[in-house]
Parts: C-alpha cells; sequence; structure tokens
C-alpha cells in the first residue's frame, strides 16, 4: 500500500533514484578491494622493486571511485529529496481530499477521529520518512552481497560474524521503538486534551474568558498534571530504551572485536596477507554499517505501521450513507416543496431520539421559521435535509424526490446555509463571499448584490482595501471584524450562492436589532420563489415568516402564522408574550 503511494507521486522519479542508488552502492565494495590491492602492492615493494606507475592504476581507480561515490550521492540525495517531499504531499493531498468528503457522522466516532488527527499530525513527515528508508534498502544490499562477497573469499566465519553482530542488533533495537511507538499511538487522548487546553491560552474564543474567569491558574494546573504524568510514562520508556541500545551496543561490539581477533591470528600466523587484512577490516566495519541501515529501515517500517494502518484505513473509510448508483436529479427551477414525512432520527451515539415522528411540509417560496427550546431538534432538521446523516424512519422529499435517491453533493448545492457556528475564512473579503460557489468566473456584480443583499456594502467601504482587504487576524495585514461583521459576510457568502433553499441557523444572534429586521424583510422580498428557512430564539423576527414550526422533543407541536399561532394561546403565545413582556 505504502508502495502504491510512492509510485503515484512520481514513477520516473523512483525508478531513477533506485538505479542511481544501485549503481552507487557498488562503489564502496570497488574501493575496499582496491584498497586491499594498494596495501598488497607497497608490502611486496619491500621485495619486488615496484615503480610509482604500476601502482598508479590503483590510485587513479580509487580516486574515480570516491569521486563517482561523492558526486552520484550528492545528486541521489538531491533528487531524493525531492522526490520524498512529492511523496508527503500526495499523501497529505489524498488525505485532505479524503477528510472533505467522508460523511459526517464519521466525525461523531471518537475512534475515527483519533485515527484521522493522527494520521493528519503525522502525514506532513512519516510518507516521506518511511520513503526515505526504504528507498536506500536496494542500494544497502548490493553493498552488503558484494561485502560479504568479499569477506567469503577470505573466511566464511567473517560472513557468519558480521551477520550476527548485525542481526542481535536488529533484534533488540527493534523492541525498543515498537515500544516507543505503542507509547505514542496509546497517549493520544490525553495528549489531545493536553494540547487542547494548551491552545485554550492562545484562541481568540477563550482568551478572553479566562481573564475575565481568572481561569489561567486552574488551566494550567490541569495543564501541568496531564504533562507531568506524561512525562513520567515517557521517562521510563527511555530509560529502559537506553538500556537496550547499551546492551545493544556491548553485543554488536563485541563480536566486531572477535573478528579483529580472528584477523590479527591470521594476519600473524601469514594466511592472511596484507591487503587481505586491510580487506576484512573495511569489509567488516562497511557490512555492520550497511547492515545497521537495513536494520534501522525495518525499525522505520515497524515505526510507521500503525500511522500506514492510520492512514489507509482512513482513505479505505465506506461511506455511512449510501449513494445510489443511478441517483435521480432534483426537479430543476423553484423547488416545489419540502416534505418531512414521519422522520424520526438518534444520533450515532446520542442518548435518545432528536427527531421523533416528525411531520412537516414547507411550501414553495416560503419563508417558515423553526422555534423551539434548546436542544429542540432544529438544528438537526437542518442537518438531516443537507443529508449529514440519513433518516432512521421516514422520508424527506425535495420536490417530490426522496433526498437518499440523489446525490449528496448536488443536493447541497442547491441548499445555502448559514450555520450557528459558520466558518470564518481569514482570507480577504471578497474570498469569503466567493467560496459561496467558487466553481464559476468571479462576477462583479454577483457579489455587489450579495454584499447589498446581506447588508454588509458599508462594511466593505470601511475597510481599507475594499474588497480585497484580509480579514481576521492569522496573516500579517488582516483586520479583525466584530461578531456581527463576520456574520454579515457569512450571509453575503449565502446570497452568493445561487441556491433554491436558503438556510439561516440563528442568522441574527450577532447582530443589531435595526439590522436583523432589515435583513429579514429583504430575505423574504428576495426569496423570489426560493425556500426560506430560518432558526431563530427572536420572535420579533420570527413573526416576520409566513409560516411559524414550533418544535418541541423533536416534534412539530405547532403550525401557522404568527397570528393564528397567537390566536391559538398555546407555547408559541406564551414564549412571544414573555419575550414581548420583556420589551414593554
Ligand atoms: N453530534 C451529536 N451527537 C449526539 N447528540 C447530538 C449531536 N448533535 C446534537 N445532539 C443532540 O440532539 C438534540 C437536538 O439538538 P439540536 O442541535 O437539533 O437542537 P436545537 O433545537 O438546534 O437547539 P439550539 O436551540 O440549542 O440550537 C439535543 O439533545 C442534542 O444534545
Amino acid at each position: 500500500m505504502g508502495m502504491a503511494l510512492a509510485w503515484a507521486a512520481s514513477p520516473s522519479l523512483l525508478i531513477r533514484y533506485t538505479l542511481l542508488g544501485m549503481f552507487n552502492a557498488v562503489m564502496p565494495p570497488i574501493s575496499v578491494y582496491l584498497s586491499a590491492q594498494l596495501v598488497n602492492k607497497i608490502a611486496n615493494a619491500r621485495i619486488h622493486a615496484t615503480h610509482f606507475q604500476d601502482i598508479l592504476p590503483l590510485i587513479l581507480g580509487l580516486w574515480a571511485t570516491i569521486i563517482i561515490q561523492r558526486s552520484v550521492g550528492a545528486y541521489i540525495g538531491y533528487g531524493r529529496n525531492l522526490y520524498i517531499r512529492r511523496v508527503e504531499l500526495e499523501a497529505e493531498r489524498r488525505l485532505l481530499a479524503k477528510a472533505a468528503k467522508i460523511d459526517m457522522g464519521h466525525f461523531d466516532n471518537s475512534d475515527w477521529y483519533d485515527r484521522l488527527s493522527r494520521a493528519r499530525r503525522d502525514v506532513s513527515w512519516r510518507p516521506g520518512d518511511l520513503t526515505w528508508s526504504v528507498l536506500g534498502l536496494s542500494g544497502n544490499i548490493v553493498t552488503i552481497v558484494l561485502m560479504a562477497g568479499l569477506l567469503a573469499s577470505l573466511h566464511w566465519l567473517l560472513v557468519v560474524l558480521a551477520l550476527a553482530a548485525s542481526f542481535i542488533s536488529l533484534a533488540i533495537e527493534s523492541r525498543i521503538t515498537s515500544r516507543l511507538y505503542k507509547y505514542f499511538y496509546k497517549e493520544t487522548p490525553e495528549e489531545r486534551e493536553r494540547q487542547y487546553i494548551g491552545d485554550m491560552f492562545v484562541q481568540s474564543r477563550s482568551i478572553k474568558e479566562i481573564r475575565a474567569f481568572v481561569l489561567g491558574d486552574y488551566l494550567l494546573g490541569r495543564h501541568h498534571n496531564i504533562s507531568e504524568g506524561l512525562f513520567k510514562q515517557r521517562e521510563t520508556i527511555y530509560r529502559s530504551g537506553a538500556r537496550i541500545s547499551m546492551l545493544s551496543g556491548i553485543v554488536s561490539g563485541t563480536i566486531l572485536g572477535l573478528a579483529y581477533v580472528f584477523v590479527a591470528i591470521r594476519g600473524i600466523a601469514g594466511t592472511i596477507d596484507p591487503g587481505g587484512v586491510v580487506l576484512v577490516i573495511g569489509a567488516f566495519t562497511a557490512v555492520s554499517g550497511t547492515l545497521g541501515q537495513i536494520t534501522s529501515t525495518f525499525v522505520a517500517v515497524d515505526q510507521h505501521t500503525t500511522f500506514l494502518d492510520d492512514y489507509f484505513s482512513f482513505l479505505a473509510i465506506d461511506p455511512l450513507l449510501p449513494v445510489p448508483a443511478d441517483p435521480r436529479p432534483i426537479p430543476s427551477g423553484t423547488i416545489s416543496d419540502i416534505v418531512f414525512d414521519n422522520v424520526s432520527f438518534s444520533y450515532p451515539g446520542g442518548n435518545g431520539p432528536a427527531v421523533e415522528n416528525l411531520d412537516l411540509h414547507i411550501r414553495s417560496g416560503e419563508l417558515i421559521a423553526l422555534v423551539g427550546e434548546n436542544g429542540a431538534g432544529k438544528s438537526t432538521l437542518v442537518k438531516l435535509l443537507l443529508r449529514f446523516y440519513d433518516v432512521e424512519k421516514g422520508t424527506i422529499r425535495i420536490g417530490g424526490v426522496d433526498i437518499k435517491d440523489m446525490d449528496p453533493e448536488i443536493l447541497r448545492s442547491r441548499i445555502g446555509v448559514l450555520f450557528q457556528d459558520y466558518a470564518t475564512y481569514e482570507l480577504s473579503v471578497k474570498e469569503n463571499i466567493v467560496m459561496g460557489w467558487p466553481y464559476r468566473d468571479i462576477e462583479e456584480e454577483r457579489i455587489a448584490k450579495a454584499l447589498k443583499d446581506s447588508r454588509s456594502e458599508w462594511l466593505v467601504k470601511k475597510l481599507p482595501n475594499g474588497l480585497e482587504s484580509k480579514v481576521g487576524r492569522l496573516f500579517e495585514g488582516g483586520h479583525d471584524l466584530s461578531g456581527g461583521e463576520w456574520q454579515r459576510l457569512a450571509l453575503a457568502r449565502i446570497m452568493y450562492r445561487d441556491a433554491d433553499i436558503w438556510i439561516l441557523d440563528e442568522p441574527t444572534s450577532s447582530l443589531d436589532p435595526e439590522a436583523e429586521s432589515a435583513i429579514f424583510a429583504e430575505l423574504k422580498e428576495n426569496l423570489k420563489g426560493r425556500i426560506g428557512i430560518v432558526i431563530s430564539h427572536r420572535f420579533s423576527t420570527v413573526r416576520i415568516a409566513d409560516r411559524i414550526a414550533v418544535i418541541s422533543d423533536g416534534r412539530v407541536t405547532e403550525l401557522g402564522n404568527h397570528e393564528e399561532l397567537l390566536k391559538a394561546g398555546n407555547r408559541y403565545a406564551e414564549l412571544f408574550e414573555l419575550q414581548a413582556a420583556g420589551y414593554r
């Protein structure tokens, strides 16, 4: 799987640098062999007259191998760095592309969320690290085979010793890394909490409250306790890691010592000539060095398996909501109606139904308001209409077509929604608006109309660079906006989108009352056959709607226009009177 990713990033680069790596891996054995020959020639010079020209070819050969090895090595290093970045970028692109599409329900599952945040955290380096070590493997094998061949030409025992030293350290050291990784894997929920608390100190949403409630010491204390607990666990693991490393060093160092003993005895006895001694020492060192690299490759692969598992299982995550193979189109033009027909739904892991046996018929061209107490199920209706979740019972139909039979992305393209917790894009004002539908050419006229419909023209005039002004404080030169100003931009974004259904979930919570009633009046006027769904707790706003549905415990308990509901004298009338009394 991992290799498929490496291949997809750039097959030609992968092949080129693998072949070059294998070519370069031949250089060290040649170099060791030529050095041995050189030592023999020099030793022989004491017995037989030797001219410099006799050894010159050897020197030139050694020179050439070093030059080739170093320069090709530098080129490989450059190319591999680029290639590895490609792999990292490709891995990240795939992850983000998947994250943008998976069903919202997955985000309610903390196991998936853990997996995603781990994969997201590591995707910027683990695929690269893995590719880097695996790329060197073929070259390492070439070097080992040739070096082992050189050693075997002297004595098989040397090959056995060299391999033994490296395999023992492989076995010992891989234990440390797997333990380390298990630890990092396990700590995720605590580490997430620690980071979450740390973030509170720097996020604009919470910094004010930390001061106002004097929460600094309390939160720091909590952060400190988690950090200390994690530090202690880490200390234990690092300590045992250090002990294991020491043990591995002693074992492999001793085996290396034995090889030197063997070579020394043979050298003194004259059964190995001086060049042979050089060859043994050079080859032995190279074999254990290269086997060390192979060891770390295996360790790296082992280390990254959990990441790869997280990453690929995330990419392979199945949709929760079945997408029809042959989706039915939404009738074009104005939507004739939206019907919630006996709908029931419970959140996965939630306590009890959020919506139960709910019936609601929304007519073409009307502005309908949903009111009800906190947690009554109003926002859930919006999420069901957007098909973030599938209903458990009943159906939702738009223009007579069950939304389960539609392509969810096409369904969403017909809806413009302003969530309660709408997004604030710290980009330019223009982009904030254009993100309403960024897939067509930018039309200045449309932007101007969106600003007018959301009554935000003054906001653009106020900013120094007009539409091009950056908003937010994340980037240099950005202007921070007030809550109401951000909300205006979000509203302009909805107006820019050419949607047939407008949904505003508490659109006016940060707006001043004058702006609120103006926006509502304008919204109603601009509907022009569209369906508008507004969720609000402000009855002064709600009364403008054509009809009002009171939602209570996941059901529609009252339905009608303001006057009708007041006359009925039920919960709506009660709540309206309560709010109205506050203004008298
Ligand atoms: N992701 C979720 N997982 C589990 N339960 C949820 C989830 N989202 C909402 N709920 C629960 O579903 C019920 C309905 O919530 P919903 O957000 O629809 O209420 P609401 O009427 O929009 O409330 P408010 O006026 O506070 O915005 C609540 O009991 C809420 O706790």
